[in-house]
Formats: structure tokens, sequence, C-alpha cells
């Protein structure tokens, strides 16, 4: 892959490790290993074999480059029956920030982007698989109610891969609709109030409705 980016453009000084396969489906005591090792291959030993090479092509020739590792929320929190995927996207975040401590003395930055529901075939494909209805879901995954489109994760790839980020290494930025500022899913937060404060708004309501009236 190096080899062929570097016969059609000539060098390589960026990098975005982005492929990926279908988060699992299932809780750990039934876990899936043949599944589980071709996510692992792909998702984690994938992003490795890709540092491993880009970094060895900038070391040899002399390039303070730029590598983005696409993790995902599910790098960040928990997601339900989706242990590999998880483990893998947390494993992502981690080799950034190791690869970024080791190569930041040679001037090479690694950076993550963590995005959220990204509207691409790999969610429509797991909205299908769980019978999620898109508009519902969207709004659970956002606080901006939709799911992004992908060239809004690729405006945060090409910040962190050009020089405009020349002082950010180690990080991951989250493109998650504020996804991950939540601490519960955001329809949930919504409209959890108790019903007895929903009671007590309406029976004050009144009160000072009436007490206008009367006066
Ligand atoms: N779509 C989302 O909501 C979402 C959310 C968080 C993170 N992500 C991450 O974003 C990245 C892109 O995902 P996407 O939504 O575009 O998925 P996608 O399934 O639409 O695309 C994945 C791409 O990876 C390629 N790929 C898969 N296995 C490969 C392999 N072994 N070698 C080379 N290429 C391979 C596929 O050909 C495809 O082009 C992934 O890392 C994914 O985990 C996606
Ligand atoms: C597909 C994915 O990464 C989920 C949304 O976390």
């Amino acid at each position: 892959m190096v080899d062929f980016a570097v016969d059609t453009y000539g060098k390589l000084d960026v990098a975005i490790n982005n492929a990926a396969i279908t988060p699992d489906d299932k809780p750990l005591s039934e876990i899936d290993m043949n599944y589980y090792d071709k996510l692992m291959s792909v998702d984690l030993r994938g992003v490795v074999l890709c540092l491993k090479y880009e970094l060895k092509y900038f070391e040899e020739n002399n390039i303070a480059g730029s590598i983005v590792n696409t993790s995902s929320v599910s790098g960040i929190r928990p997601q339900p029956a989706n242990p590999a995927y998880v483990a893998a996207k947390h494993g992502v975040i981690g080799l950034t920030k190791n690869a970024a401590m080791d190569y930041s003395p040679k001037g090479i930055r690694i950076n993550s982007v963590a995005p959220g529901a990204i509207d691409t075939p790999m969610l429509r494909g797991a909205l299908d698989q769980f019978g999620f209805e898109p508009d519902e879901y969207a709004k659970q995954l956002s606080m901006l109610h939709r799911f992004a489109d992908a060239d809004e994760v690729a405006q945060a790839n090409a910040w962190l891969a050009s020089d405009l980020s020349s002082y950010v290494t180690g990080t991951v930025l989250n493109v998650d609709g504020g996804y991950t500022s939540c601490k519960t899913n955001i329809e949930y937060t919504k409209t959890s109030r108790p019903k007895e404060v929903n009671y007590l708004f309406w029976v004050y309501f009144l009160f000072i409705k009436c007490f206008m009236i009367t006066f």
C-alpha cells in the first residue's frame, strides 16, 4: 500500500488508516471466536500493519508526516453486544497514543478520529441487522438529531493530516454530534423526567393561572 502510494503520488506524507469491518452483535459469553479473530485482524491488526509500514517509510525518508487512525465512539465508551469492535476501537486509541509518544521526537504526528453515527453502508447495515428505525436512532446517537455525512468526518481527518494542526498529536477528535458528551443516550435523557415532576409542574402551572385570573 505504501509502495503504491509512493509510486502513484511520488511520496507519502499523510496517511489515514480507516478500514474496518462491521461491529459484532453478541455479548462475551456468546462470542463467535472466528468473527472475533476476523474483526481483530482488520480493525486492530490492520491499523498496526499500516502504522508499521507508514512509520518505517517516514523514518527512512526523514519525513515529519501525519497519520490519522479511525477509531469510533465505541473506542471511548461501550456499546451493547459489541465486545470485539469496542475492544478493537479502544485499541486503536491506545496505539495512537503510544505511536505519538514514540515518534514525536522525529516530528511525526499521530492522532485519532472517533466518529459517531455516520451515514455509510456500515451504519445502514447495523441498523438493518438490529431492526432500528433510522430517524429514531439518529435522535438517540446525536445531539444534532441526525447522522453525519462521511464528508463531515473527512474534514476532521483533513485538518489533522494537515499542518493546520501542527501542535496536535496523540489526541482523539470526536466527530459524533455530541454523543460522547452525554452520560446516557440522548433521547432517554430528554424523556426521563419522572412522572411526579410532570404532575407537580401542571399543579404549579394551574395554580399560577388561577392566581392570575383571580387577581
Ligand atoms: N459509519 C459509522 O457510523 C462509523 C462510526 C464510527 C466509526 N466508524 C469507522 O469509520 C471507518 C469507516 O467506516 P465506514 O462506516 O465507512 O464503513 P464501510 O463498511 O462503509 O467502509 C469500510 C471500508 O473498509 C474497507 N475494508 C474493509 N476490510 C478491509 C480490508 N481487510 N482491507 C482493506 N480495506 C478494507 C471496505 O472495503 C470499505 O471501503 C471504520 O474504521 C469504522 O469502524 C464508522
Ligand atoms: C459503527 C460504529 O462505530 C458505531 C456507531 O459505534
